[in-house]
């Protein structure tokens, strides 16, 4: 009797998308057959370098497609490394991959228009054979075993595995076409789709063509050709976005190619591509980290993370380096100084290609850095040697720019008025909230712009940056621009005025760590600030919502001397120092300073309450 399994839930969630969803490309199921095919080779040609009995002589690698015509079957059989009862349970069954809970979360909360497109971008890979076949069957059998293994299933929720028979190692995998699916029978069809998404695969695709009269010849499909072997000038750019498309499953064109040789002591090729958006597994799994690497067309791994650091992840391509021993070991890899080379040189090499793209197709570059920039900036906080080239690369909004537009940091520095000696931010989550932040009116009254950051990893990020060409990075809201003489004189006199009346409020209100007077306002009474070396108020709200901030932090209120509303509280504290509208109205300035910052009132009650007095005296006035 059959060995029967259910499939783990979110395969059935996705089995029923493929099924009822997906209803545009869906010969792309033999780009992913193929695909897992050619895996599988790959797979037992690695393994063999260190074990050659393995392959029992077999190393004639191919995935081969059959036709049963009568039978309506379409086959696709590899002599790949195979699977056993436990990996066929496993891989085909019980193990969703990584990240597709989240990615049928988000799926369910994206409106029905953005369905398609995230569909789309998930790699579907086996399960897509459901999209044409109302009936899978695998029969597999793995290196250096005896016997073979069964699996079936209908993909509407239970499979089945069997012990079979299978003649040598591999995999095939007979897909028991739906009525309406018959043109998957076609070779015509066949040799049309393979040209279309499998022509880079490495290992040949065959069929036995129809050669008229019942005679039948082997054939390759595929051309099989490694771009990256061949001299940047004789690749077309549509050989290049086939290719890209193929390794990285986008639908849309690469935004920039990376190729090139390196010749001398170190000698590698390279082929990478910058995406123009980041791929699903970005956002929803654990990403695979790194381009495909290659020794002399032998591919060695899939995703190489020590050829790019994890900030740059979301390059793919390849590397193909003839100067490493062939049966060199995954864990060698890690650590090896020749790919610590090659990665330095890959570094490089992204960083000039995005600063060409930034150069010559601006539009194009600032669509790719709404996608990309947050990984970009990862860098800054981890890739220290690389801070400066990774800020030139940055775009950015600033007081100066209209709302979303952007300067780069070069352009900042370039436009700095005399005086000006350091780069000013701002971090927040809307820029119409830090467009009025109190603190930056006396930045505006002096002509010098400040960056304007509302990225979430801004408030991380940027706080931590030493200098860029020389020019500190300073937070608006915690350092002000240095006053000019007279301004000095101006405010040592007000302090000494102002002095009992700062001590009063300090002890009203209650919970600041100082209450003083500002240059940094123009129009606004008052606003808060921390000291220099305190975290950033943006960063501490971030830090609160992810339940770690700390408690309630301590912060100064600064008042703006010149302000009509303060100077009439130093009249009515010279009058009467326990008139109660003292505190009622050092309130009410505290209260307005948390609101212009985007921050929450503590009391929004009291503040109501005091702000209806006000309104209430000024009826009643007239
Ligand atoms: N022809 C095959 N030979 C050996 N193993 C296979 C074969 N086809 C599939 N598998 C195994 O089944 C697993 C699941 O395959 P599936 O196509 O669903 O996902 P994947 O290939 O891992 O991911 P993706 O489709 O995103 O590349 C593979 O990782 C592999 O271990």
């Amino acid at each position: 009797m059959s060995e029967k399994h259910v499939f783990k839930s979110e395969l059935q969630q996705i089995l029923n998308l493929i099924t009822h969803s997906l209803y545009s490309h869906k010969e792309i199921f033999l780009r992913e057959l193929i695909s897992n095919a050619s895996d599988a080779i790959d797979k037992i040609r690695f393994n063999s370098l260190q074990n050659d009995p393995l392959l029992e002589g077999d190393r004639d690698w191919k995935i081969r497609l059959v036709v049963d015509k009568e039978a309506r079957t379409l086959t696709v059989s590899d002599n790949g490394i195979g699977m056993d009862h436990d990996a066929l349970v496993e891989n085909l069954g019980t193990i969703a991959k990584s990240g597709t809970k989240a990615f049928l979360e988000s799926l369910k909360q994206a409106d029905a228009a953005a369905k398609p497109g995230l569909i789309g971008q998930f790699g579907v890979g086996f399960y897509s054979a459901f999209m044409v076949a109302d009936k899978v069957t695998v029969i597999s059998r793995p290196a250096g075993a005896q016997g073979a293994m069964k699996w079936e299933s209908d993909g509407l929720g239970e499979f089945t595995v069997d012990p079979a028979e299978r003649a040598g190692r591999g995999t095939d995998v007979v897909l028991h076409l739906k009525e309406e699916e018959k043109e998957f029978l076609a070779e015509y069809r066949l040799r049309s789709i393979v040209k279309q998404f499998s022509d880079f695969i490495e290992h040949p695709v065959v069929i036995d063509a129809d050669k008229g009269e019942g005679k039948t010849e082997e054939e390759t499909l595929n051309s099989r050709k490694a771009l990256w072997l061949r001299s940047k000038v004789d690749v077309t750019p549509e050989e290049h976005e086939a290719f890209y498309k193929q390794i990285s499953d986008d639908y849309d064109a690469p935004a920039k190619v990376i190729h090139y040789a390196a010749e001398g002591t170190l000698e590698f090729k390279a082929l990478l591509y910058i995406p123009k958006r980041k791929s699903w597994d970005l956002q929803f799994a654990e990403p695979k980290v790194g381009p495909r690497l290659y020794i002399n067309r032998v591919q060695i791994m899939d995703h190489c993370e020590a050829l790019l650091p994890p900030y740059l992840r979301f390059v793919k391509g390849v590397v193909d380096c003839s100067d490493l021993p062939l049966n060199v070991s995954r864990e060698l890899l890690q650590h090896n100084p020749l790919l610590e080379k090659i990665q330095k040189s890959l570094v490089k090499n992204v960083f000039q290609a995005l600063n060409d793209l930034r150069a010559s197709e601006p539009e194009t570059y600032e669509g790719v850095f709404k996608e990309l920039g947050p990984f970009l900036k990862e860098g800054l906080a981890r890739d220290f040697a690389n801070r400066e080239q990774i800020c030139d690369l940055l775009l950015v909004g600033s007081l100066k720019t209209e709302a979303g537009r952007t300067t780069t940091l070069a352009q900042y520095v370039e436009a700095m008025p005399e005086g000006q000696q350091d780069i000013y931010f701002l971090t927040g989550e809307d820029r119409a909230v830090l467009e009025h932040v109190p603190a930056l009116e006396a930045f505006r009254h002096r002509g010098w712009d400040v960056l304007l950051l509302t990225d979430p990893i801004d408030a991380f990020v940027f706080p931590t940056l030493p200098d860029y060409k020389g020019r500190a990075f300073k937070a608006a809201d915690r350092h002000q621009p240095e006053l000019d003489p007279e301004e000095k004189k101006k405010e040592e006199e007000a302090a000494e005025a102002y002095k009992p009346l700062l001590g009063l409020l300090k002890g009203l209100i209650g919970g600041l760590k100082d209450v003083r007077l500002t240059r940094r306002l123009k129009e606004s009474a008052s606003c808060l600030t921390s000291d220099e070396d305190a975290m950033d108020p943006h960063m501490e709200r971030l830090l609160q919502k992810l339940g770690q901030g700390a408690g309630p932090r301590e912060r100064v209120l600064e008042l703006n001397p010149d302000h009509p509303v303060v100077k009439g509280l130093l009249e009515i504290h010279a009058k009467d120092m326990t008139d109660p509208r003292i505190e009622a109205y050092g309130r009410l300035l505290h209260d307005q300073a948390l609101l212009a910052e985007g921050s929450r009132l503590a009391d929004p009650t009291g503040f109501v309450k005091r702000l209806n007095d006000l309104l209430l005296k000024d009826a009643l006035r007239s």
